[in-house]
This record gives C-alpha cells, sequence and structure tokens, in this order.
C-alpha cells in the first residue's frame, strides 16, 4: 500500500470499561483514502470498542483509551467529541440501526443533514441522492420509520449518515438480523458508494463471509488484540479463515493411492 494516502490510523490502542474490564490490549491499523476495511471478529473480540473508540463513544459506557493514538487525516481525535468528528466527515452508524421511530423515513434523512447547515436546496439534492441509492427508503418516505422493516430501518440509518457528506463511514454489524438478500443489497450499494464517490469505509462485522466479498481488507481481533490481516481475497482462501470465520471445511487432503508410488 505503499503511497496510498492514509485517513485513518489506529496505533496500540488500549480501552477499558469502569476502569477495570480490558477489552482492547493494543488494536493497531490503518484505512487508505477510499478503501473498504472490515474488522473481524467473535463475540467480544473488541470490534464495537474499536469503533466507539475511534469515534470517542466511550466515555458515555464509562469506557476510556488507557493507551495509543487514533490519527485522522492526521490529526490526533482521541479528544475531539462526536459532533466535531461528523463536521471533520468522520460518521459512525451504530450497531443495532437506530432511528427515531417516531419520525418518517424523510424526516430521519433529514436530519442527518442538518449539523451540516446546508441550504434546503442542498438538502434536497443529497435526499434525491440517498434516494437514488436505496429506491426502497423513496418509496417509503412517509412512512413513520418504527413501522418499518429491519432493512428498511438500517438503509435510514445509512443514508441519515450519509446525509452529512462523511468522507469516513463507520458501520457497525450492518447485517445484524436481516436477511440475506437485504444484507447482500446493502453491501452492494456500499460498495457501488464506494467506487462512484470514494468514500472510505470501515465496518465491523460478524458476517466473515459478506464482509470479505466486499471490503478490500480486513482485520481479525480475537480477544482485543489484531491476529491476522490482509487482503480480503487472500484472506479468503486461507484454511484458517476459511475453518473458523467462514464456516467451511478445510479441503480434504489427497486420497493416498498405490499409483502415486515412484516406480520401483
Ligand atoms: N459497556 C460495556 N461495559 C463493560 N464491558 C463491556 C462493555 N461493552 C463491551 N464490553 C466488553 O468488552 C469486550 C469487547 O466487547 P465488544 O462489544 O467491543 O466486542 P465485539 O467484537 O463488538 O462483540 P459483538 O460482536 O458481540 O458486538 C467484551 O469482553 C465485552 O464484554
Amino acid at each position: 500500500m505503499a503511497g496510498k494516502d492514509v485517513l485513518l490510523s489506529v496505533d496500540g490502542i488500549k480501552a477499558t470499561y469502569n476502569g477495570a474490564i480490558t477489552a482492547l490490549h493494543g488494536v493497531s491499523f490503518t484505512l487508505h483514502r477510499g478503501e473498504i476495511l472490515a474488522l473481524l471478529g467473535a463475540n467480544g473480540a473488541g470490534k464495537t470498542t474499536t469503533l466507539k473508540a475511534i469515534s470517542n463513544l466511550l466515555p458515555a459506557e464509562r469506557g476510556e483509551i488507557t493507551a495509543g493514538s487514533i490519527l485522522y487525516e492526521g490529526r490526533d481525535v482521541t479528544t475531539a467529541t462526536p459532533a466535531q468528528l461528523v463536521r471533520a466527515g468522520l460518521v459512525q452508524v451504530l450497531e443495532g440501526r437506530h432511528c427515531f421511530r417516531n419520525l418518517t423515513i424523510e424526516e430521519n434523512l433529514v436530519s442527518g443533514g442538518l449539523g451540516r447547515s446546508g441550504s434546503r436546496a442542498e438538502i434536497a439534492f443529497d435526499l434525491e441522492k440517498i434516494y437514488a441509492l436505496f429506491p426502497r427508503l423513496k418509496e417509503k418516505r412517509r412512512a413513520l420509520a418504527g413501522l418499518t422493516s429491519g432493512g428498511e430501518q438500517q438503509m435510514t440509518a445509512i443514508g441519515r449518515a450519509l446525509m452529512s457528506r462523511p468522507a469516513l463511514l463507520v458501520l457497525d454489524e450492518p447485517s445484524m438480523g436481516l436477511a440475506p438478500i437485504v444484507v447482500q443489497d446493502i453491501f452492494k450499494t456500499l460498495r457501488r458508494l464506494n467506487v462512484e464517490t470514494g468514500l472510505s469505509i470501515l465496518l465491523a462485522e460478524q458476517n466473515s463471509a459478506i464482509a470479505l466479498r466486499y471490503a478490500d481488507r480486513a482485520i481479525v481481533l480475537e480477544s482485543g488484540v489484531g491476529v491476522l490481516s490482509g487482503e480480503a481475497t487472500e484472506l479468503r482462501q486461507r484454511d484458517d479463515v476459511k475453518a473458523f470465520y467462514l464456516g467451511q471445511k478445510p479441503a480434504p487432503a489427497p486420497a493416498f493411492t498405490p499409483t502415486s508410488l515412484p516406480a520401483a
């Protein structure tokens, strides 16, 4: 990746909750501008904690970063507030597809653009772009978000984040609880957005199969440390990744046959 522009650099991050539980033991990685990077790992591996450390959301849960640094566009952002980060273009979609349940889908989307002090025309323009990405949201724009499907709520949460025109979209488990076809649809849209606009994406996923299909690179976390990283296409071919993260059995060893013996 030499020569590529580093957008986010996470270096040796350690994090604790309640000053007692250590969730991260020194996580490090870089994300280059324009790439999709996936954080993989089982339950409790530290994916969400890593994302919340980046977005400075740990204090809300009595968590804190105790060591390491996080640079975004070359600046240390470990003490930047979440609002400052959003203004700087770093926006997180939390796990659980949070929407304002009593607002319509369109009101949810518009709320995402309010912090940018864009004109009405700009907001209307951005809204149309979101509807072009997620036509389903246009059909349902007058529906209360709380009464729509899980997939529509996830699209709404992503669309609302996009309304703030991020440079780096951080997504926590976008596939969680959704039907495979909806997950596929959402990942295809994220990839399209990445290719067409250069949007950088950092996503945490337990669904390693889908993440490795759409990401450029991935980091695997176990018990708060990175244990593996590489190009997604390479990781997909590794037997240990297939066995532990893709639920595939390694190919059986070739059967021994007498004909494979060298001639006497
Ligand atoms: N608010 C919290 N208070 C105390 N401990 C927490 C809190 N959130 C997470 N932890 C602990 O930190 C560790 C890492 O959890 P984290 O949620 O970051 O993992 P994860 O990889 O995102 O898992 P999952 O896929 O289940 O969300 C776990 O041991 C977890 O129990």
